[in-house]
């Protein structure tokens, strides 16, 4: 049976951000916590919009965290407060939970984790509480800020209301909730929170949802660089335009080869119902689908559906409005990239010191960034020039990590030249811009990967 989040006894006065967190819960709330809920956020070392896709990714827990403090009472109100006066205090009754999907405000993340456990647990009334949260997570910079929230707000909600659920468990029901906010993810970000541990990156498979361990080639350390441009998945509609591409996408590609294609919905079903390998479905595209954006229209003909049943049934609340699907290039990068990701731990699984395995992981992830820029087009010009820069100051490998359009690379760095590497990407993207120069603190920094959630107790 899969663990349960652990809950550790902890001496708060040794941990500088409990004791801040603590001393600003008294202040808020003129009591004392009664217990800690932590979720981390990720970076993905390969495997970008796959997962919405049903295709294995393989990312790691990293150090930055929410974190949050917490009281139980019988109100049935829930009051939330954030230790970053940007994020504004929210009250709300447990009893009417409602989320703006057109207005993402930082607590509707949250209640989309409370509401996930309400309604796992049948809609029984929940305790009332009382929270501070603290963030140490760029936000909307591709590390799963949101996530590591929704998943920081599930499982406080059960430590609250006295029920416990396994790891795989609360990564599925944060991963269905978090949808509450208007974004179709996969389920990468909430499963990596939850399933964790330190010292190894993980293999996340689905259906069912599953987690390997991933050795890291040995002589090579992973730096996190952010380009600085922020892109919140909630309030645009990128996202969900490319899984709604991939969803119609796949209607067609099945429907060519003559499956059911009315219940397909994922690229991934499309590969196991045809037995294929992903080199044949990437033959497949070629062959099925045309490199010229389709069209309403096109789509629609194609299909034998109807302008209505392609916005009820393939298009989401916030992508009614697109006109073209460049089908072709999404479904390259999908099968793609899934080849990739396999390719990857496969490189990892022979003997940490195989011949040339640093620099084949980064070629795989060089060719990850390609297709997220040619193909899947999730890049900015920002983030092209930051990968660039890292690859020019000694990286084997380098990509965007996480949805794009903005946020962070994710580079290999062999571990005699890190602090060169740190030097040279600080001097040639960082110090001539002073908006860069000022964030550099929190923008470039060598990861290792770090634990999954877990709930801490006063000692
Ligand atoms: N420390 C925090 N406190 C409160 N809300 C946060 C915090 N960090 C992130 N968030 C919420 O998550 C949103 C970012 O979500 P998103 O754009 O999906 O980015 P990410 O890629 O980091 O998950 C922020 O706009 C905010 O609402
Ligand atoms: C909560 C959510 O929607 N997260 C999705 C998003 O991550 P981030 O916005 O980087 O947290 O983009 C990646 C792209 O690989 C995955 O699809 C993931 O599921």
């Amino acid at each position: 049976m899969a663990a349960h989040p652990p809950k550790t006894k902890i001496l708060i006065s040794e941990n500088k951000r409990l004791q801040n967190l603590k001393e600003a819960f008294e202040k808020k709330y003129g009591e004392a916590p009664l217990f800690y809920a932590q979720a981390p956020g990720r970076v993905n070392l390969i495997g970008e919009h796959i997962d919405y896709c049903g295709y294995a990714v393989l990312p790691m827990a990293i150090e930055q965290s929410i974190l949050a403090a917490v009281t139980v009472n019988d109100s049935k109100k829930i009051h939330l407060a954030n230790t970053d006066p940007k994020y504004k205090d929210f009250t709300v009754s447990s009893e009417d939970i409602e989320i703006d999907k057109d207005n993402p405000q930082w607590y509707y993340y949250f209640l989309c984790g409370v509401k996930g456990i309400q309604e796992h647990l049948g809609k029984v009334p929940l305790s009332g509480m009382k929270c501070v949260v603290d963030g140490t997570i760029p936000a909307s910079s591709g590390l799963s800020s949101s996530s590591a929230l929704v998943c920081c707000a599930a499982l406080l909600t059960m430590e609250a209301n006295h029920k416990s659920l396994n790891k795989v468990a609360l990564a599925e029901i944060s991963a269905k909730c978090e949808r509450y906010i208007g974004t179709e993810g996969g389920g990468m970000d909430q499963s990596i929170s939850f399933l964790a541990e330190e010292g190894t990156a993980k293999l996340i498979e689905f259906h069912p949802l599953r987690a390997s361990d991933v050795r890291l080639p040995e002589g090579a350390l992973f730096v996190i660089s952010n380009c600085c441009v922020e892109m919140n998945k909630a309030a645009s509609s990128h996202f969900n335009i490319r899984v709604v591409e991939c969803r119609i996408a796949t209607k067609m590609l099945a429907k060519a080869r003559g499956l059911e294609w009315g219940r397909l919905l994922k690229l991934s079903q499309v590969q196991t119902e045809l037995e294929a390998s992903l080199e044949e479905m990437l033959r497949l595209v070629a062959e099925v689908l045309h490199p010229e954006p389709y069209s309403r229209e096109e789509v629609c003909k194609a299909l034998g559906i109807t302008t209505e049943q392609l916005c009820t049934d393939l298009l989401s609340p916030n992508t009614q409005h697109v006109t073209q699907f460049k089908l072709y290039q999404r479904a390259r990068h999908v099968y793609g990239e899934a080849a990739r990701v396999l390719r990857f731990k496969s490189v990892c699984d022979e003997a940490p010191s195989a011949p040339n395995g640093v620099q084949r992981l980064g070629d795989l992830m060089k060719q990850s960034h390609a297709s997220c820029r040619d193909l899947y087009e999730c890049s900015c010009p920002e983030l092209d020039q930051l990968v660039e820069t890292c690859l020019q100051s000694g990286a084997v490998g380098s990509r965007l990590t996480g949805a794009g359009w903005g946020g962070c690379a994710v580079s290999m760095v062999p571990t005699d030249k890190v602090e060169s590497f740190l030097k040279s990407v600080r001097e040639l993207y960082y110090t001539p811009d002073p908006r860069r120069a000022e964030l550099e603190n929190h923008s470039l920094f060598v990861t290792k990967p770090g634990g999954g959630a877990a709930i801490f107790l006063e000692d």
